[in-house]
């Protein structure tokens, strides 16, 4: 299974139109990939905040449009990064699209962890409550997770649960904390012996420099790829089965201990 991540650059000095213009490029260029995915919030900007009510979307609204015809175009299934999602009550949400290669909206997942503590989208946005996994037919089963999402393993668990072999995270990681963007996604994968396929965005926008280094581990935790910090295409070729070899081979996740009660009060 090829798949293919486009670390594509938020820069201010383009707009949001000619981005998803180029970025639909990028995605008929994969014509042969079986998977393609786009970063977080590309469209907008993750830190571009002071834009995020301005460039609000449906799911089904400009980015929806122009990567669903490029999906069907070059036949691929799309994770279309996220978009600035309005829903009908008003409420923004960090929403991630997948698109099929017929160019249907297979299945949208809204970012449960918001960044920002006390601003920015931890402010602006509305919380996701849903666990996503999405089964590519004939390929792996992908899981949905969104860039600060990566800091919380529990997440990963209830979409390995939910059968998840591959987890996907766009991102628009700051340069600042590469170190752990990198060694969150090796461990994601190790301790769901998972492939993880972690898509980030090159370029400076509101003021934040991106890490770029969008990375494909696999599930005993090599880097299969790995970009460095500028606009880049990474493709890989994934083995379905490896997930399960990993699985059968090193049988960690049956040995998970679930239910212990909570420690005792201790005695004073
Ligand atoms: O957790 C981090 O260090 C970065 C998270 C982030 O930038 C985001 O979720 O938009």
């Amino acid at each position: 299974m090829r798949a293919s991540l486009l670390q594509i650059a938020v820069d201010p000095d383009e707009t949001a139109d000619s981005r998803r213009r180029r970025a639909a490029s990028l995605v008929r260029e994969q014509a042969g990939s079986e998977l393609v995915i786009l970063p977080e919030l590309w469209p907008v900007g993750a830190f571009a905040y002071q834009q995020f009510e301005q460039e609000a979307e449906q799911p089904t609204g400009p980015t929806f449009e122009a990567m669903a015809e490029a999906a069907k175009d070059a036949e691929v299934w799309l994770h279309a990064g996220s978009v600035v999602e309005k829903a009908d009550d008003g409420t923004l949400y960090n929403t991630a699209l997948v698109i099929s290669p017929t160019g249907e909206l297979a299945a949208v997942y809204r970012k449960i962890h918001r960044f920002g503590f006390d601003k920015g989208e931890a402010v602006m946005m509305g919380a996701g409550e849903d666990l996503v996994t999405v089964p590519l037919p004939g390929a792996l089963t992908i899981g949905l997770a969104t860039c600060y999402d990566l800091r919380f393993p529990e997440l990963f668990r209830g979409l390995v649960d939910a059968g998840a072999q591959a987890l996907v995270i766009p991102a628009g990681w700051p340069a600042r904390r590469r170190e752990h963007w990198t060694l969150l996604a090796r461990a994601r994968a190790v301790e769901n012996q998972a492939y993880v396929l972690a898509c980030g965005t090159a370029g400076t926008h509101a003021g934040v420099e991106q890490a770029g280094h969008s990375i494909v581990v696999d599930p005993w935790g090599e880097v299969l790829a790995e970009a460095g910090p500028g606009e880049e295409v990474v493709t890989v070729d994934l083995d379905p089965a490896k997930v399960t070899t990993t699985r059968d081979d090193f049988p960690a996740l049956k040995d998970r201990r679930l239910g212990l009660p909570a420690p005792a009060a201790p005695r004073l």
